[in-house]
């Protein structure tokens, strides 16, 4: 049986184009062309989606349609609502997005985009994610800090969770960015798909098509067996687009062309593949100012921001420090076995009144790190001096670039050279048990001939 298809628009003209083309499209359709009568008709009708204009024009602030949507979406909670509305009142859908509705497409619309977005919904259905409300579930928890500034993010972060709106996450490197792109997602309707990252200031722009859309044997040279693209390994899931201020202006419009469709091609095949991701952008650039010096597309900006996040840099919401600290060093207990182990009140202080230029990331890096190499419990100002490079270097340390694993095996490796391999001395020096070490070389796959 075909799935039943609602438009609700004053504009005849508009409900008949609709009409033509969703019934091409195989779907049974019916339109009406107020508010009024839309509770009764959806109670008779049963739609399995409704297409909704957010501007009678009887009423152009969109009032309407919005007191609408709400209208429906208590009666029918369930209900996919896709609302439709002009560029100019984005600003309303992505209100409704917090009210509830699933998505929004702009008029005028493009047809394979509506009908993509419309197959997307039907196929997640109404009932797909009820058992995962965003209320219930608490993503949101790995996000440490009791700012006004952090709350006030979460907040919208979670308002925004449930729909499938466009979320760009703007802020610092270190910031949390990726954190919370990852709690949106496992607080959307998403959550049982994928959560699939990429950095596009790391793909090389001649890959950048076969690493986003995937490629068949033979596209080009070095495609020697077909492969998976981003878009395709995130299909029900959220595609994290990380650093897309990097983006090069060929990419750009690449990556526009695909979200306007909703779909893309593998490189060397034309079978178009539906999109079915929801997108989240993040960047450490200004994309307005890019916009205005005409290195970032505006159309596309448009595209991926519909909701913006903005995370502010860590020193200016000093009061997330010592929790974050305290956070970080509670992990550090468990990770080295030193359950002791505590920040001295002066040395939260001055963690405190560091500026911290690599944010939440240079924090957890130094808590970890001095944790790593603590003689005593006890972590003093002098330490933590000690591990940022010395007071004079402090406010100026550069994130190393280095992960906190790849730290461990180098620390592992120069100990067990300076002990000639003895582990009782090393895991001494190392201030773990010699259980801990020969779990770590285990785990590392570090040679040591008196293992
Ligand atoms: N509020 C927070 N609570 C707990 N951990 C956090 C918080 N914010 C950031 N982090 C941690 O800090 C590190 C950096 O965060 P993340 O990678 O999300 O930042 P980012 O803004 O995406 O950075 P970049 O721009 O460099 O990619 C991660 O290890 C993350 O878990």
């Amino acid at each position: 049986m075909s799935s039943r298809i609602l438009i609700i628009d004053d504009d005849r003209t508009v409900c008949q184009s609709l009409e033509l083309l969703l019934k091409r499209a195989g779907y049974a359709v019916r339109s009406i062309y107020g508010p009024r009568e839309a509770v009764a008709t959806v109670g008779e009708f049963r739609p399995d989606l409704v297409l909704l204009d957010l501007n009678f024009t009887v009423e152009t602030s969109g009032r309407a349609g919005m007191q609408l949507l709400q209208e429906l979406l208590a009666e029918f909670p369930r209900l996919p609502v896709i609302q439709m509305t002009g560029w100019a009142t984005v600003q309303l859908a992505v209100e409704g997005m917090k009210a509830g509705a699933r998505d929004f497409i702009a008029k005028p619309w493009d047809n394979k985009e509506l009908l993509n977005a419309i197959r997307t919904q039907l196929e997640r259905g109404a009932d797909a994610g009820a058992g995962v409300p965003a209320e219930e579930a608490e993503p949101f928890g790995s996000l440490i800090g009791s700012s006004a500034a952090l709350s006030d993010v979460i907040g919208q972060a979670r308002r925004v969770a449930a729909t499938e709106a466009a979320v760009l996450i703007t802020g610092e490197s270190g910031t949390g960015k990726e954190l919370i792109g990852e709690a949106i997602h496992a607080a959307s309707r998403r959550a049982g798909g994928p959560f699939v990252a990429v950095n596009l200031g790391g793909v090389p722009e001649q890959l950048f098509e076969s690493e986003l859309f995937g490629h068949k044997a033979g596209a080009f040279t070095d495609a020697r067996t077909d492969r998976a693209g981003r878009f395709e390994l995130a299909a029900g899931g959220t595609l994290f687009l990380d650093e897309i201020g990097d983006l090069a202006p060929a990419a750009q419009v690449k990556l526009l062309r695909v979200l306007q469709e909703r779909q893309y091609e593998r490189l060397g095949e034309s079978r178009p593949r539906p999109t079915n991701v929801r997108v989240i952008s993040a960047t450490s650039r200004n994309l307005d100012a890019m916009v205005t010096a005409g290195t970032f597309r505006e159309d596309l900006l448009y595209r991926i921001n519909l909701i913006h996040l903005h995370l502010p840099p860590l020193r200016e919401r000093p009061e997330d420090i010592a929790p974050l600290a305290e956070h970080f060093l509670e992990s550090a207990r468990r990770r080295y076995e030193r359950p002791a182990l505590r920040l001295e009140a002066a040395a939260l202080n001055w963690l405190r009144r560091q500026p911290f230029p690599g944010n939440v990331r240079q924090l957890q890096n130094l808590v970890e790190r001095t944790a790593i190499l603590a003689a005593g419990d006890s972590i003093g100002v002098a330490e933590l001096e000690r591990q940022a490079g010395g007071t004079e270097a402090t406010t100026h340390f550069a994130p190393s670039g280095v992960t906190l694993e790849q730290m461990e095996v180098r620390m592992i490796r120069a100990a067990l050279g300076r002990n000639a391999g003895e582990i009782t001395a090393t895991a001494r020096e190392l201030g773990l048990t010699r259980a801990a070490l020969y779990r770590r070389l285990e785990k590392y796959g570090i040679p040591n001939a008196n293992a």
